[in-house]
Formats: C-alpha cells, sequence, structure tokens
C-alpha cells in the first residue's frame, strides 16, 4: 500500500495508474491535511510526498509535512519528490528522515527502484529481517565465510550487508586504510542481483581533477590533446554491475559536481560527443576522512554526501576489536599452509596474545602482511614472538604499544587516541584521573573524546 500526495491531479493520476499496474495498492491525497487520516489508519508501506502545496515553491511544506508524518509513523519511509534546483530541500529532508529523493519529472525504473529499496530497508518485508541470527546463519546465507571476526560491531555490520545487498541503496563504507573497506563492498556485490555482472573499482584519490571525465566517463580520440584513441570510462564498464569508489573524500569539488550528476541522474556524456548516454550502476562509496566533517568545512558537497549514503557503515579499526587479532592471524596462517603446503604451521599461543597488543596503524592489512613476512622468512613449523619480532625490527613497521612507534608507522593524531584510550582504560574511565595524567583540561579531553569517537559517561 502505497500512498501519493501531490496537488497537482495529473501527477496524482500517471503515478497512481503507474503503480497500481506494478501490483501497489494505491491511495491519494492533494494536501498534507488530507494525508494524515489515511497514514493513521491505513498500514502503508510507503509514503510519496510533493514538496509544494500551494503558490510557495521553497519546499517548506513539504519539509514540515515530513516532519508530522515522521512524528505519526517514524518507520513508514517517505521519498520526496522534488523539482530540479531544490537539492537543498531534498538535503534537509534526507536529515529530517525521507528514505530518498527522486527528481520531477521522474524515470519510472528509478522510482520504482527507490520505492522496493525503501519498502525493504524498512524491513518491513521478510527478506528485511536480519532478527537475531547467528554468525553461522550468516555465513550460510550470504557467504561471509572470508570476512574473519566475532567482534560485536563486526556482526552488526555484516548483518546490515545481508540486509542490504539485496536492494539498490547507495553504500557509504567508511574505516580507516585497511580495515576491510573493498572486502566488505565486494560482499554486498556477491549478494546482489548484480553478481554476475562487473564490480568496477576506481581509486578517486588516485585521479587528477583534469582527468576525472575521461576516466569516469570515457573520451573519443581527439577530444583533447593527448587522446589519441577512444576510451571505455569506469561507469561504462560497470554498466548492469556494481562501481565502487574509493577514497571519495579525496575528489575535488569541481570532480564532485560532475559525479553527482551521474549519481543522481544516471546519465553522462563520454568527452568528445555530445549524445547523453544512461547507465545502471549500483554505488558503493568508500573513505577513510570524516565527510560529514568535510561538508561542515565545504570540503564536500552536501548533496553529494545525502545521495551516496543512503546506507552508512562503519567499519571499526582493528584495535576496537582486539580480540579478532588471533582469529584472523590464524585464517591468514591456514590460507599460507595451503598456498605452501606447510600443514604443520601454526602460530603459538604466547606469540597470538603478543599480536593483540601490537599498534597496527595499517591495521588488517598490516597484520596480513606481518604474519605473511614471517611465514616467509621462518621456517619453523611453531612461529613464537621472536619470529614475529624480527620482521617488525626489520621493516620497522609496527611496535609493541608500549613504545614510541617507529617514524612514519603513526600520525599524531593516531598517537594521541592511542595513548588517550589507554588512559581511559587504566583509569577505568575516570575522566579526572585520565585528564590529569594526560595534562589536559577536563574539557580538552572531552573534546578529544568527541573527535575520536571514544565512549564515555559524562562525569561531575
Ligand atoms: N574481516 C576480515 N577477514 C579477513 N581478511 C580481511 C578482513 N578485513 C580485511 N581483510 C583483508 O585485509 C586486507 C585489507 O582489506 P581492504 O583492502 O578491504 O581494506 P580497505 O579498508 O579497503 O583498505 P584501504 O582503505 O587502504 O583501501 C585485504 O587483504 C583483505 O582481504
Amino acid at each position: 500500500m502505497i500512498l501519493i500526495i501531490d496537488d497537482d491531479v495529473a501527477v496524482r493520476t500517471s503515478l497512481s495508474l503507474f503503480l497500481k499496474h506494478e501490483g501497489f495498492v494505491v491511495f491519494v491525497a492533494a494536501t498534507p491535511e488530507e494525508a494524515y487520516p489515511i497514514i493513521e489508519q491505513q498500514a502503508l508501506k510507503s509514503v510519496l510526498l510533493d514538496m509544494n502545496f500551494s503558490m510557495e515553491t521553497s519546499g517548506k511544506e513539504g519539509l514540515i509535512a515530513l516532519s508530522s508524518i515522521k512524528e505519526m509513523k517514524p518507520d513508514l519511509p517517505v521519498i520526496l519528490m522534488t523539482g530540479w534546483g531544490s537539492i537543498p530541500i531534498a538535503v534537509e529532508g534526507m536529515k529530517i528522515g525521507a528514505s530518498d529523493f527522486i527528481n520531477k519529472p521522474w524515470d519510472n525504473t528509478a522510482l520504482l527502484e527507490s520505492i522496493h529499496t525503501a519498502i525493504k530497508l524498512s524491513g518491513d518485508d521478510d527478506q528485511g529481517k536480519a532478527g537475531s541470527v547467528t554468525r553461522k546463519q550468516l555465513n550460510d546465507k550470504f557467504g561471509f565465510e572470508n570476512i574473519i571476526g566475532d567482534d560485536p560491531q563486526l556482526q552488526s555490520v555484516l548483518k546490515t550487508i545481508g540486509r542490504i545487498s539485496a536492494t539498490e541503496a547507495s553504500v557509504l563504507i567508511t574505516g580507516e586504510s585497511g580495515t576491510g573497506k573493498e572486502l566488505i563492498a565486494e560482499a554486498i556485490h556477491q549478494n546482489s542481483s548484480r553478481r554476475h555482472k562487473p564490480f568496477v573499482k576506481v581509486n578517486l584519490g588516485g585521479i587528477s581533477s583534469s582527468l576525472f571525465e575521461s576516466e569516469m566517463f570515457g573520451h573519443k580520440r581527439g577530444s583533447f590533446t593527448d587522446a589519441r584513441n577512444d576510451r571505455m570510462g569506469r561507469f561504462e564498464m560497470a554498466n548492469k554491475g556494481t562501481i565502487f569508489l574509493d577514497e571519495i573524500g579525496d575528489l575535488d569539488l569541481n570532480s564532485q559536481v560532475k559525479l553527482l550528476r551521474v549519481l543522481q541522474d544516471r546519465t553522462y556524456e563520454v568527452l568528445g560527443d555530445s549524445k547523453t548516454r544512461t547507465v545502471d550502476v549500483r554505488v558503493i562509496c568508500a573513505t577513510n576522512r570524516n565527510l560529514k566533517e568535510m561538508v561542515a568545512e565545504k570540503k564536500f558537497r552536501e548533496d553529494l554526501y545525502y545521495r551516496i549514503n543512503l546506507i552508512l557503515i562503519q567499519l571499526p579499526p582493528l584495535r576496537q576489536r582486539k580480540d579478532d587479532i588471533p582469529l584472523l592471524a590464524n585464517y591468514f596462517i591456514n590460507n599460507l599452509k595451503a598456498l605452501y603446503g606447510r600443514d604443520k604451521l601454526k602460530i603459538s599461543q604466547k606469540a597470538l596474545s603478543w599480536l593483540k597488543e601490537l599498534f597496527l596503524s595499517g591495521n588488517i592489512r598490516e597484520l596480513k602482511n606481518i604474519v605473511e613476512r614471517t611465514v616467509l622468512v621462518s621456517d619453523k613449523d611453531t612461529l613464537e614472538i621472536k619470529d614475529f619480532e624480527q620482521q617488525l625490527d626489520a621493516s620497522g613497521v609496527a611496535k609493541v604499544s608500549n613504545e614510541v612507534p617507529a617514524v612514519g608507522s603513526m600520525t599524531i593524531d593516531e598517537m594521541e587516541l592511542s595513548m588517550i584510550k589507554k588512559a581511559m582504560e587504566y583509569h577505568q574511565q575516570n575522566i579526572s584521573k585520565v585528564a590529569r595524567c594526560l595534562g589536559l583540561s577536563r574539557g580538552t579531553l572531552y573534546r578529544k573524546l568527541e573527535k575520536y569517537n571514544i565512549p564515555y559517561e559524562t562525569q561531575k
């Protein structure tokens, strides 16, 4: 059951014809006032909401209606219908809790996709429910065997992936370098209906702004000085599949506008060719930067931010899931066992505990590298602390956390974070003691706890 709220009778009629044809039961309302009783009484699955209901074109009426609907039924997904040029209103709406926004005139396929996604994500259909499934059930159902970890934060990420993979929703994955963003993006693709189509990864951090269009949209021979041949762009390569835009936080503002357009209406032009093309892609983005902060600093477009993060997945750094370190190390060892035919290979218990205390700023990738290097260099069956230590000393990468780390292995922020966490643990969250021992005022400490997202309880 869907409700269309729009003052234009032509829009109501054509939308309801289309949606009835697609099998929905449709209600219509010309104004929010007319809509409220329907929302109250009917078990609606979704609402399509126009943003203007009088001569006013600011979209404010739509926002007020959206707030009222969310107050009445917080879980009911609302999709906004906005005119061109009203992106800021759509962004405001997303902040209030809209599920998505589509531009008028709308494209029927995109609209249907958006409705299905909103319904699935609201957990209102059977596929949407993750419930209290176990890790084994998740593995059986979604093939997560290669994503190792028992940490509750990771488990919740896996549940989210299970829930959202089959939808078309754009996903933003955040996390420090080496925390598994790409692995997660691939798992989403593998669990979607696009799994037999391409998964195209683009490292946006490595693309200069002058080459952005040619790289992403392709070019025709002769369209600029160095264009000696036609070139296919990444979006075309990813057509029908998934495009994984890594390091999206590194994109300059000019390129952000160009990206927004293709993400918004799925159209683009190849450089040197005026024909507009359409593309059908699922978009997954990743970054190790704080995009919200960048939006506040005007370094990242707010409309693009809301376009890419319908679903936000935050991957914890390894230091917040230390208990997973032995599991991961054993997993890497098992893979190497098979690779090198050394079936007696293992890591001693002591070495596993020791690995847990390493400061690994490069997270899982760094752990994997250390294990691989140690296996290559040592010919023993059981790897001990000193085998790993030799590797660390030789490469100067990680160090046990109570020493000052090697130059280049850590930034000041990382060191600060690690020190604050350690002090919090040591003084059992006693803010005054932690502040005193770190030489900070309590106010400064609170700010830093916020900055690094370290949980704490406010104390008098
Ligand atoms: N949970 C995990 N289980 C097993 N292997 C993992 C896990 N997470 C990450 N890895 C492995 O760690 C390495 C780094 O992961 P990945 O490339 O996905 O990280 P990333 O966050 O995308 O890194 P970057 O930000 O540097 O691009 C890969 O080899 C990946 O297979």
